[in-house]
């Protein structure tokens, strides 16, 4: 059994998002002399993700408030698709937009279905769909409905507590998600994976999602734009990651994202993106002989071991597979994993931690794709340097010299 399916471009989902529009959006907060937000104008079209960068107090979290109207505008106007929702009920609006904050934000004595199902059940759906429809999200978040749906929030790990929080926004089928600081309260290792996780959906569903984030890189590796806000909600500039790594538009710009300009690069290639490899696998209790033949004929010296579910559990090399006659459960702490949508820059960072010269890439949902070298990512963040940078040629003759060096 050898894996060779790598993602192909396949047919681009259809969009069910819609277009947001702010137009002279402005926020005076009572007793302060400056509006938090003055005069804003913003398109954001259907089904991207938009994300909301700048520095503390610039009135990220204002904006995106006011799209849902949990805030006020004081002037201007917003339309989700051509509706004026400034002239409508605010809280049905907001039944009709997902929002999903840092901690969840979720009912702590209810049971993950009650919590997920609580919006379509204001809406008065039967219990029959609100059941189908729960199951579907869980399973899209990245949760088995089975070993989840009864569980409270208080015994799931706050990354699993985040994804019942997307999936409960995404309850009742908004066109528009709105999320304020989704990722800021887990780990770095789970921050990745819901990172990934809701790339992942957003390439499923094409909703439109709107993310303020204070992370200059979760902003490039989310956004398909990026709103850069100074003060008073100014638009410093709102671009693709790669036209405002390569064009800052203002002095502000190129300060906030610093001299990281160029490993930040890696943030908006994503594994799927570059070659991936296809690895062989095998089973415990399959005969190391017959594995071994495999992999020989495939050129290869490693081994995917995967368990029941298909899952990777382990890579061996075929010395280590010889020392019995059958695949043993090999136990390997420190797997590395990437998925499709993560980026070059995760991509490096688990085979770092791992020690390890390149990464398994598997979906979200745990199936194995193939392999991801380490030479591949150091060649394609070469070949974007050269073109972002033409007249570096000094640092591509160094990280030429550098690569025959290491052999
Ligand atoms: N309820 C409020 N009353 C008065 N002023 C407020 C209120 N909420 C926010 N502000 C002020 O409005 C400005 C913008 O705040 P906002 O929370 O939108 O910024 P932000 O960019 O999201 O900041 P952070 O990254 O720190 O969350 C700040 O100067 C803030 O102090």
């Amino acid at each position: 059994m050898t894996t060779t399916d790598t993602p192909g471009p396949g047919t681009a989902p259809e969009i069910t998002g819609a277009s947001i529009r702010l137009d002279g959006v402005t926020k005076r907060y009572r007793g302060q002399t400056e509006p938090a937000v003055a005069a804003l104008d913003l398109t954001i079209e259907a089904g991207e993700i938009v994300t909301f960068v700048g520095p503390s107090g610039c009135g990220k979290t204002t904006t995106l408030k006011m799209i849902n109207r949990l805030i006020e505008p004081s002037a201007g106007r917003i339309f989700i698709d051509d509706r004026d929702i400034t002239r409508e009920n605010p809280d049905k609006l907001r039944q009709s937009i997902g929002y999903v904050i840092q901690s969840g934000g979720l009912f702590p004595h209810w049971s993950v279905e009650r919590n997920v199902g609580a919006v379509p059940r204001m809406l008065g759906w039967d219990r029959a769909r609100i059941a189908e429809r729960t199951e579907y999200l869980l399973d899209l978040v990245g949760l088995d409905p089975e070993e989840y749906a009864k569980r409270l929030p208080r015994d799931m790990s706050g990354g699993q507590q985040q994804r019942v929080g997307v999936a409960r926004a995404l309850a009742a089928d908004p066109p528009v998600l709105l999320m304020d600081e989704p990722f800021g309260a887990v780990d770095p290792m789970t921050r990745v994976r819901l990172q990934d996780s809701l790339l992942e959906i957003h390439q499923e569903l094409r909703k439109t999602i709107v993310i303020v984030t204070h992370d200059f890189e979760e902003a490039t590796k989310l956004g398909d734009r990026v709103l850069i806000l100074s003060k008073g909600g100014h638009v410093e500039q709102f671009a693709t990651p790669a036209e405002i790594l390569a064009n800052p538009a203002t002095d502000f710009v190129a300060d906030f994202i610093g001299s990281g300009a160029r490993l930040a690069q890696l943030t908006f290639t994503r594994v799927r993106d570059v070659q991936i490899d296809p690895v062989v696998t095998a089973r415990v209790g399959e005969s190391s002989a017959e594995v071994t033949a495999r992999a020989r004929a495939a050129r290869t010296r490693w081994v995917t071991v995967l368990d029941r579910h298909g899952r990777p559990i382990a890579w061996p090399n075929l010395d280590e597979i010889a020392a019995a006659p059958e695949i043993a459960p090999f136990v390997e702490p420190r797997l590395p994993v990437v998925a499709p949508s993560s980026t070059l820059h995760d991509a490096l960072d688990e085979m770092l931690a791992a020690r390890q010269n390149g990464a398994l890439v598997t979906t979200v949902g745990g199936k194995l794709v193939g392999f991801v070298g380490f030479r591949t990512v150091v060649e394609t963040l070469r070949n974007q340097l050269d073109e972002a940078y033409p007249d570096e040629q000094a640092y591509a003759d160094f990280v030429e010299a550098t690569d025959e060096g290491a052999g």
